[in-house]
């Protein structure tokens, strides 16, 4: 095997492509604008739940959406990465990375990771560009997520059986700007997923398709 390095920085004689098809052009097709709409919280605060469900209302309103959750992320292209500081940011470079992508392509894209580090979600707003990117934070209170334990995670990281678990041995840090705030504890899932929709019609509208248009040539 030839040698491999991993680099942080940009790639020294590594030469960016363009093609005809402008981003605008995909606009157009999909007749909307594309952005992130990025959920944080803690695990089994409703993350998912709230991204599949807004998914589903989307594309029945005839916009072209996808979900890209965490747990199904680390299946897959992240499943060589595990829960340190330094995983986690990696893990969630990627999928930034994966959404800007996606955004380029015209998709509206919901991405639900824990991203428990405002360090980390500031990563993932820089990669996909401040003006289509949208934190949510999904802040239903610890004692409710651990009531839930939806997947019995909790009790075994209270008995010592997983490290590093969020909210329990490794930190969560509660966004301080957050484009919307919804706890589950309060909000039933169509409340929570009406919001978000709100939302999101208001920032793909084709008003919006003209400012974020000019800002993102591809
Ligand atoms: N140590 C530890 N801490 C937190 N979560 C854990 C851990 N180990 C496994 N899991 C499961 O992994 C899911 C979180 O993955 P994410 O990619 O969203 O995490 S992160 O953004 O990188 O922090 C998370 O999914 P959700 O419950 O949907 O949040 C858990 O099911
Ligand atoms: N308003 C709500 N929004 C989202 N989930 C809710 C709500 N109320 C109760 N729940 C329940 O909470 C659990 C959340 O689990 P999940 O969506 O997997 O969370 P996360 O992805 O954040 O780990 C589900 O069992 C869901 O039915």
């Amino acid at each position: 095997m030839g040698e491999v390095s991993i680099q942080a920085g940009v790639p020294a004689n590594v030469f960016r492509t363009g093609g005809r098809i402008r981003l605008v052009d995909r606009q157009r097709l999909f007749g909307h604008a594309s952005m992130t709409i990025w959920l944080t919280g803690l695990s089994g605060a409703g993350k998912s739940t709230i991204a599949y469900d807004l998914e589903a209302r989307l594309v029945g309103g005839g916009f072209s959406a996808v979900v890209l959750d965490g747990d199904n992320l680390r299946h897959g292209i992240n499943r060589n990465l595990g829960f340190t500081e330094e995983d986690r940011r990696e893990n969630l470079r990627r999928a930034a990375e994966v959404a800007r992508l996606m955004n380029d392509a015209g998709l509206i894209v919901i991405c639900s990771c824990i991203s428990p580090l405002r360090s980390d979600r500031e990563m993932a707003r820089d990669i996909v560009g401040e003006r289509r990117f949208a934190e949510v934070y999904i802040s239903t209170p610890l004692a409710v997520c651990e009531g839930r334990d939806c997947k019995g995670l909790y009790a075994k990281a209270r008995s010592g059986q997983i490290a590093h678990f969020t909210g329990v041995s490794a930190p969560y840090e509660a966004p301080e700007q957050a484009a919307l705030a919804l706890d589950t504890s309060a909000l039933s899932v169509d409340e929570c997923v009406s919001q978000l929709f709100g939302m999101a019609l208001h920032c793909c509208s084709p008003a919006a398709m003209e400012e974020v248009s000019h800002e993102y040539h591809i």
